[in-house]
């Protein structure tokens, strides 16, 4: 038998995937003969042929980025079993837990506890484990739901590990009766279940309870810090809730709520700036060479991904290979066939594993766990240790003891202080807002601010040092998290992706600098490119949703004409593009129908969301307007609440609404006005055809659910204010049409 130290901990596989490649090929090759038609004809057509050349140039560009993405597509297999033989649960390393949460109203509580809960409970040694939870809104239900959950935890945990539960949030387990009670299970774990069952229900009553009422218990004690404050006016508030004091591996972690000073007019940098926080009081407390950071109802869905993880991290020929391993995002819950386009699996299965084969996945904010070396600032070449930076206290503030601390986890050493609260000091010290004053958090260390999307450029600013990253994809999942379900959050979080990840390309941290200057590979730049242009892409997509309602009100054409041979290459692409990505949804075992969901969700995004991510960075760019983190609504559940209409879309009166309504009403006029021959003689017959009548309805089929919506009620419905102002533009659109004179 081969020795177990001298079996890989990982094995890299890649995918061929040839018949996709040539379809890739000939998507581009049309592509390019489109664009090469266009410049050929270009005399005999006007105004309409520069702007469909335009946006097909950005097309076809966008399309060589995206067969770059998916060239190397890679997997990786991980083999937890070897680790545990080559290296003693006593000598495993030390993670630190981070979780966020901000908002106990979009974020509810029994959520964050639960994600908590799963942690608590990872198959892990406990005593190499702390949790941190970072509260941005200073909120006591947090620290009450928190302290109840310790409680129910010593129950808790001790159960998932002896009867070896897979899901280890108790709303989810506790959900799935039938099948977690089925089968031949002994009296002695019914026993337990129910009592567990019991203790979860009183347990998720007292924390429901607590939200319900407006002084959910006096604020004395434990709570007292919590009197007289506001939720963007208080000190730092650090309460170890629990302590592992005699470093039982079979125990509890440690558990640490952190709710870190904020003070009106002083920035706070939203999530990034709760990240370095934890780092920090986290490096005063236990400094564990690794950080595992998830968001708030990001629940652990796999007990052993602590093990994958460190196959990845420990398996690696040194330490100079993988800076962070991060898990891909899965949802639990999911609604049916993704209605809202959000669940990302194919965009992940494809793209998302491609670009793994670069130089890495992006950092996704949520299930990574990252070298906390790497957090300060180290970079490949420098990884035997700093001998002694010089200025530790310019990188990482006036702490003594975080210098220290700090100056410990470069050099590679880990030692525990024997109890928490003797940090408390220095703990609170670099929770004040004023510590990062003058230093380089935020710029070299830590978590990168200056982006609503910090998870990205933070991942940018550690792949740009010539660090690579590693996916790691066991089975099941390692977590789960909720999707935004509705209009509404989804069109918030899309918003807020697009503005974040404009805001790097138009930085100093536009990825082009980081190939030419640092160690970003040249494909890594394409495929950050891709990401940090998403808001972009709205405008090409609302220019081309505009011609054939245009060329049809104006009886031109954007298209070629029947009688030309180059009439087959829209066709063709149309057809070969749908195929490719329809194959896509097959492969990876989903719907047609998901399909047709997601290619409608790609239409209405660009043209919406994104679009408002243009106009975000215009008014930050311009002054007008501070950078804000809108927090995405969290629902504990959502398939089975609301039955048949949860997959229904809903709106409300947020501006998102009015282009994608806009371009509704502009095409239904078009396609009246051709149903009801009002369209004007055409010149030199270059009338409009069945191309544009074609393209016309498909964006109608896109557009679906706001056609639903201009007739539906209450949220279903897109609301009057709405439709007025859409309809107004599409006044002005046809007026405009009707009056410019056909090039
Ligand atoms: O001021 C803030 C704002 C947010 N958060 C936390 O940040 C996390 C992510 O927020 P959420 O509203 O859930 O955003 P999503 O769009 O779902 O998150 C994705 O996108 C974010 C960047 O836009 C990343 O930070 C996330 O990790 C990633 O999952 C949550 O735990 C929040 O509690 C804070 O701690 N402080
Ligand atoms: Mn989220």
């Amino acid at each position: 038998m081969a020795n177990p130290n001298s079996l890989p901990l990982h094995e890299r596989f890649e995918h061929k995937n040839t018949l996709h490649k040539v379809m890739e090929f000939i998507i581009l090759f049309l592509l390019l003969s489109l664009l090469v038609y266009r410049l050929l004809s270009f005399n005999n057509n006007g105004f309409t042929w520069l702007i469909a050349f335009l946006c097909e140039l950005s097309f076809t560009f966008n399309w060589i980025i995206t067969i770059n993405n998916k060239w190397n597509i890679v997997e990786y297999k991980t083999y937890p079993d070897r680790l545990l033989q080559r290296v003693a649960e006593h000598e495993l390393p030390p993670v630190d837990m981070f979780v966020t949460t901000a908002d106990p109203e979009l974020e509810p509580p029994i959520i964050t506890i639960n994600t908590v809960l799963s942690l608590l409970a990872l198959d892990y040694p406990a005593d190499k484990l702390a949790c941190y939870v970072s509260d941005d809104g200073c909120s006591p239900l947090t620290f009450y739901s928190l302290v109840e959950a310790s409680k129910f935890a010593k129950l808790w945990v001790p159960f998932c590990k002896k009867y070896d539960v897979q899901v280890r949030a108790p709303f989810r387990y506790f959900s799935n009766n039938n099948t977690m009670f089925s089968g031949n299970k002994s009296n002695e774990f019914k026993r337990e279940w129910k009592t567990l069952k019991d203790e979860y229900e009183q347990l998720s009553r007292k924390v429901v309870d607590a939200v319900g009422t407006s002084i959910p218990f006096d604020l004395s004690g434990d709570f007292a810090v919590f009197s007289d404050i506001e939720g963007n006016n208080h000190p730092t508030i650090i309460k170890v809730v629990w302590e592992n004091k005699v470093g039982a591996s079979n125990g509890l972690p440690h558990l640490v709520y952190i709710s870190r000073e904020k003070r009106p007019k002083h920035p706070h940098h939203s999530k990034a700036g709760a990240m370095n926080v934890l780092t920090r009081v986290s490096g005063l407390m236990t400094n564990a060479p690794f950080m595992l950071n998830v968001d708030c109802d990001m629940l652990v869905n796999n007990p052993n991904m602590m093990f994958h993880a460190m196959c990845m991290l420990l398996g690696s020929k040194n330490e100079t290979e993988n800076a962070f391993v991060q898990f891909p995002q899965t949802f639990y819950d999911g609604l049916k066939d993704d209605p809202f386009g959000n669940q990302m699996t194919v965009v992940w299965k494809y793209a998302g594993r491609g670009i793994s084969g670069i130089q890495g996945p992006f950092y996704l904010g949520t299930g990574c766990v990252h070298r906390r070396k790497v957090i300060y600032g180290l970079s490949p070449n420098d990884v035997k240790g700093t001998n002694g930076k010089p200025e530790l206290h310019k990188t990482f503030g006036n702490s003594q003891e975080f210098i220290k601390s700090a100056d410990d986890a470069l050099r590679g050493k880990t030692k525990y202080p024997d109890m928490l609260s003797k940090s408390m000091e220095a703990a609170h010290q670099v929770g004040d807002c004023g510590y990062e004053y003058d230093t380089n958090w935020g710029k070299k260390v830590g978590w990168m601010y200056g982006s609503r999307t910090e998870d990205i450029l933070t991942g940018l600013s550690i792949h740009k040092r010539g660090w690579r990253s590693i996916i790691c994809s066991p089975d099941p999942p390692a977590f789960q998290g909720c999707a935004p379900t509705g209009g509404p959050a989804s069109m918030t979080q899309q918003k807020r992706w697009a503005t974040g990840l404009l805001e790097i390309l138009l930085s100093k941290n536009c990825p082009i600098f980081h190939t030419i200057f640092a160690n970003l590979k040249f494909r890594m730049f394409l495929a950050y490119f891709w990401v940090f242009s998403w808001a972009l892409r709205s405008v090409p997509e609302l220019c081309y949703a505009a011609l054939p309602a245009y060329s049809i009100i104006t009886n031109t054409h954007f298209l070629p004409k029947g009688q030309e041979p180059t009439y087959y290459i829209p066709i063709a692409l149309f057809v070969l593009y749908h195929v490719y990505t329809l194959s896509e949804y097959l492969q990876t075992g989903l719907s047609i129908r998901a399909w047709w969901n997601n290619q409608r969700m790609g239409r209405i995004i660009p043209m919406s969301a994104w679009l408002f991510g243009v106009v975000g960075v215009i008014l930050k760019l311009s002054g007008r307007s501070e950078t804000v983190f809108e927090v995405t609504r969290k629902d504990q559940s959502t398939s089975t609440d609301e039955g048949t209409e949860a997959g229904t879309f809903t709106f409300d009166k947020s501006p998102v609404f009015v282009p994608p309504t806009t371009i509704l009403l502009v095409h239904l006029t078009a396609l009246a006005t051709a149903l009801f021959g009002l369209q004007p003689p055409a010149h030199d017959g270059l009338r409009s055809g069945p191309l544009e009548v074609v393209c016309s309805v498909w964006l109608v089929l896109c557009l679906w659910p706001f056609l639903k919506g201009l007739f539906g009620a209450g949220k279903y419905g897109i609301p009057s204010s709405t439709i007025f102002k859409s309809a107004g533009f599409t006044l002005l659109f046809y007026t405009l049409c009707t009056n410019m004179c056909p090039l």
